[in-house]
């Protein structure tokens, strides 16, 4: 089961613009939030904050129900250098181990590794250098990094940004195995028919928390845009 996560008065204000007002919610172990919100509203800025990696302020509690480990993050581009000489294969070797691997070990860390990038549909890419790679292809690579982690806490920053139908359906599958297995997840998503679908708990932001509740109170299919639901 997946940790809960407590934001105390959280806020963030970057170049003395405050991004994002003081909000408290509990982010609830083994539940998929979906965030939601218009571009510029914070989104990734919170999702950042709550990784370690935004000076925010105010608190947050973590409460683990078993030993900690380390959260899963799919950013919402993938940045690499195009000119990196490394394989797909090479680049997910570097993300299992920090030090070379020989004999054996190596011989099995690759069979790991294509595992995962059959997982998300990249098993004949493996020798492909990063920047061969298509946008699509790009975030699927990102999320077979994340899937290594193993861990019960994901964070995923617009997944299926540029992903085809195979693509979508590959990805919300692991989504969904990830949901069966109880890990906390918090998902910036766009597509309101997905969140409708596959989100426990909806939190719009703007600026803040605008809103937040389970997705028939948020976002009913006939209703008002949520952001005008709370004008
Ligand atoms: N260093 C900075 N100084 C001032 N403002 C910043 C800085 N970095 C980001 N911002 C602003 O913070 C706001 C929130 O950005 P953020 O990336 O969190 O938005 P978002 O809700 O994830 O948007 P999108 O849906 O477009 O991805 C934006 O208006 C952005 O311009």
């Amino acid at each position: 089961m997946g940790p809960t996560l407590e934001l105390e008065r959280l806020s963030l204000s970057l170049n003395r613009v405050e991004i994002l007002a003081p909000l408290s919610a509990t982010l609830a172990g083994g539940r998929l939030h979906a965030i939601i919100g218009p571009n510029g509203a914070g989104k990734s800025s919170l999702m950042k904050c709550l990784l370690g990696l935004r000076p925010h302020q105010g608190d947050i509690h973590r409460r683990w129900p078993g030993r900690p480990d380390r959260p899963a993050y799919v950013p919402q581009q993938a940045q690499f250098e195009p000119s990196l000489p490394i394989t797909i294969e090479e680049f997910m070797l570097s993300t299992l181990s920090r030090r070379p691997l020989f004999g054996w070990e190596r011989h099995r860390c690759r069979a790991r590794i294509r595992q995962l990038l059959a997982r998300v549909g990249l098993e004949h890419k493996g020798q492909l250098r990063l920047g061969q790679l298509s946008g699509g292809e790009r975030q699927r690579l990102l999320f077979a990094q994340a899937l290594e982690r193993d861990s019960s806490l994901w964070f995923l920053d617009e997944p299926m940004t540029g992903l085809d139908q195979e693509g979508q359906m590959l990805i919300n599958r692991e989504i969904a195995r990830l949901k069966a297995r109880g890990c906390t997840l918090l998902v910036i998503h766009h597509d309101m028919e997905w969140v409708r679908r596959y989100a426990d708990e909806v939190w719009l932001i703007d600026g803040g928390l605008r809103a937040h509740g389970r997705p028939e109170q948020l976002l009913p299919a006939d209703g008002p845009r949520p952001l005008e639901a709370c004008a």
